[in-house]
């Protein structure tokens, strides 16, 4: 189960965050096997794409006994690699940025801002959940090509000229909350995330696919 396994779809390698953090609490427990069912109504996830995924990586449940949960989390903590913390900046400290470094993920192990940026002299040199704030101009010194992801929530009109100097500085993936739409060279991954447009997306669902099966149209 190591590293001969085949290429995981992109769609299910999205999801294995949400599994993992299902199994480890299922392992806390005590508990020894799970049924895709019960995997189901917790990651509100539809059985069949659970089975799918679990496929990919050779864990095939077994009819009335369901998966090894021992099995799935060392799978799963060898993939997401959770013993190296990626280091993450964030770019903004406003609304939203103030509430992601509240938050820092702390639920993910393997990320974690280390350090945020801003414009304005009010913010810089505080501190907002542990992390620290520094001034934009201090990027190319802070950064030294050392962290691979940013956290884009700066207004829309800052985010271009701010992904330019990221991209010199060797970043290899941006979240972007911001609205703009962000020109990147082919080898930079960035998430675009549209609060608005996933909110149309639910309502559009639920109108369009109102029986409780569409609960497994999870498209994330
Ligand atoms: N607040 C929301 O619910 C929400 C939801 C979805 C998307 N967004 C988007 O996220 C972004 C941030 O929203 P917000 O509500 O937190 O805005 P905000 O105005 O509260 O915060 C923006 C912060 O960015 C700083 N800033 C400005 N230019 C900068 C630069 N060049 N480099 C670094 N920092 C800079 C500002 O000083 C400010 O602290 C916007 O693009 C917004 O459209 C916000």
């Amino acid at each position: 189960m190591s590293n001969e396994q085949p290429k995981i779809p992109q769609a299910t390698a999205k999801r294995l965050p949400l599994y993992y953090r299902f199994l480890k609490n299922l392992h806390a427990s005590g508990k020894q096997r799970v049924s895709s069912a019960e995997l189901s109504e917790a990651v509100k996830v539809d059985p069949a794409t659970i089975r799918r995924d679990f496929s990919y990586f050779g864990a095939l449940g077994k009819k009335g006994y369901g998966y090894n949960v021992h099995y799935l989390l060392s799978f799963f903590r060898q993939t997401l690699e959770e013993d190296e913390v990626t280091e993450v900046a964030l770019f903004g400290v406003g609304n939203l940025g103030t509430a992601f470094l509240n938050y820092n993920f702390s639920k993910n192990n393997n990320t974690k801002i280390v350090m945020a940026f801003d414009v304005d002299e009010q913010k810089v040199g505080t501190t907002v959940g542990g992390v620290p704030v520094y001034h934009l101009d201090e990027l190319e010194e802070r950064l030294r090509g050392d962290i691979p992801v940013a956290i884009l929530t700066v207004p829309a009109s800052a985010a271009q000229a701010l992904t330019d100097r990221l991209v010199a500085q060797g970043i290899k993936g941006i979240l972007n909350f911001t609205p703009a739409r962000l020109n990147v060279p082919d080898h930079i991954r960035v998430h675009h995330i549209d609060l608005a447009i996933e909110l149309q997306s639910l309502v559009y669902f639920l109108k369009n696919y109102p029986s409780p099966s569409a609960k497994g149209e999870n498209h994330s």
